[in-house]
């Protein structure tokens, strides 16, 4: 059992979560890893039934009560249109004595990669206008349900905004999610990745927190200003809860953006939680109401997913190749006291099948 494993008195618990979350009645593969985070790794799948999945490894011996909480609300939230699709969660029993518990959450495949993935990878790191607009009227979709039902996602980042390959916008990583008090309407943790926070979600010294629907707002609003100029405001600046707290609301810095788009920011990023818009009321921003047809938008998305899909292909190939070439090279090195001319390393990885660049 590894050192973080909470030692758990009642061995019932144990057999219930395998009770509870029992292993798929077919076939669950996995092969390809996504991504990482801190619940564990997150691999391309195939499910019996739902075909293509994302398949998210939740290590259960390091945090059972938050893996538990993210499940119950991707089964409460996982039908809107904007999550990513929840198919199921699996027990999965240590292996052996080092390994852990493994709860295997299966989850619609978004194709596309993270929207922090296709920040980096465009060209200036800066979206069309359009694109942001749509992003956030869709992930606002997603928030207007979840604050319906009194509940907050607390994680609002590009990381967690993932496209389908088509181009449709689904939120990911519930891990932070939580209930409002039903008495106050508020929650008291201040939990978050601190670029997104909303200053009233970042804790005081000495000062209890109390925040409401509002805070997934903020992050949206600093959401947005990523899309726009390619990072977070005060990305490489330091203590960043400090300067969220003390200095005015972050503004988009170029002057080029049109009025819709620099009010949508404002009306997001508003210091005080009671005159920041809700997600309700942003979707009847101009930003959003005036936005082209979402069908021309998402085949705009589709066809760059494609082109960073295509240019991310040839480089992991190319990479491959230089690998082989400088591991044909050593090899061949070893075998005779020149180093074969560059020519016939080329016309040796032809012969194994690599393509030319
Ligand atoms: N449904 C999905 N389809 C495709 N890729 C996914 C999907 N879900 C997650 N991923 C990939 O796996 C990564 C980690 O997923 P996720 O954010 O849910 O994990 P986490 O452990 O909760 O992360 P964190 O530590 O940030 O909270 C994502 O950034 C993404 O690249």
């Amino acid at each position: 059992m590894p050192f973080w494993a909470p030692q758990r008195k009642q061995q019932a618990e144990c057999g219930s979560l395998s009770e509870t979350y029992k292993p798929p009645d077919g076939r669950l593969t996995k092969d390809v890893l996504l991504g990482e985070g801190g619940t564990g790794e997150v691999f391309k799948g195939r499910h019996h039934r739902k075909g293509v999945v994302a398949v998210k490894m939740a290590n259960i011996s390091r945090d059972e009560e938050s893996v538990c909480r993210e499940v119950s609300f991707l089964r409460k939230f996982g039908g809107h249109k904007n999550v990513a699709a929840f198919h199921g969660a699996y027990y999965s029993a240590p292996l052996n004595e080092c390994s852990s518990e493994l709860l295997e959450i299966v989850l619609e495949y978004c194709g596309g990669g993270s929207l922090h993935d296709m920040i980096n990878s465009t060209e200036g790191q800066s979206l069309r206008e359009t694109w942001i607009g749509y992003v956030c009227q869709e992930v606002l979709k997603a928030l207007k349900h979840i604050h319906k039902n009194r509940a907050v996602h607390r994680d609002i980042k590009s990381p967690n905004i993932m496209f389908t390959e088509k181009g449709k916008v689904k939120l990911i990583d519930f891990g932070l999610c939580w209930d409002l008090d039903p008495q106050t309407g508020k929650c008291y943790e201040s939990e978050g990745t601190v670029h997104w926070m909303a200053p009233e979600a970042i804790r005081r010294r000495g000062k209890p927190v109390a925040y409401d629907t509002k805070c997934d707002i903020w992050s949206l609003g600093i959401t947005a200003i990523e899309m726009a100029e390619g990072e977070t405001p005060y990305a490489n600046q330091y203590p960043v809860s400090d300067l969220i707290l003390n200095n005015d609301a972050p503004e988009l810095q170029s002057k080029t953006w049109s009025q819709n788009f620099v009010s949508f920011v404002k009306s997001c990023l508003e210091k005080e939680p009671s005159k920041r818009w809700s997600a309700e009321e942003l979707l009847q921003h101009p930003f959003i109401t005036e936005l082209p047809p979402k069908k021309t938008i998402r085949a705009e998305i589709k066809k760059h997913l494609q082109v960073l899909q295509n240019h991310l292909t040839k480089k992991g190939l190319k990479g491959a190749a230089v690998w082989t070439m400088k591991k044909l090279q050593s090899a061949w090195s070893f075998c005779t006291p020149q180093t074969l001319p560059e020519q016939s390393v080329a016309e040796q990885m032809a012969l194994e099948g690599f393509p030319s660049y």
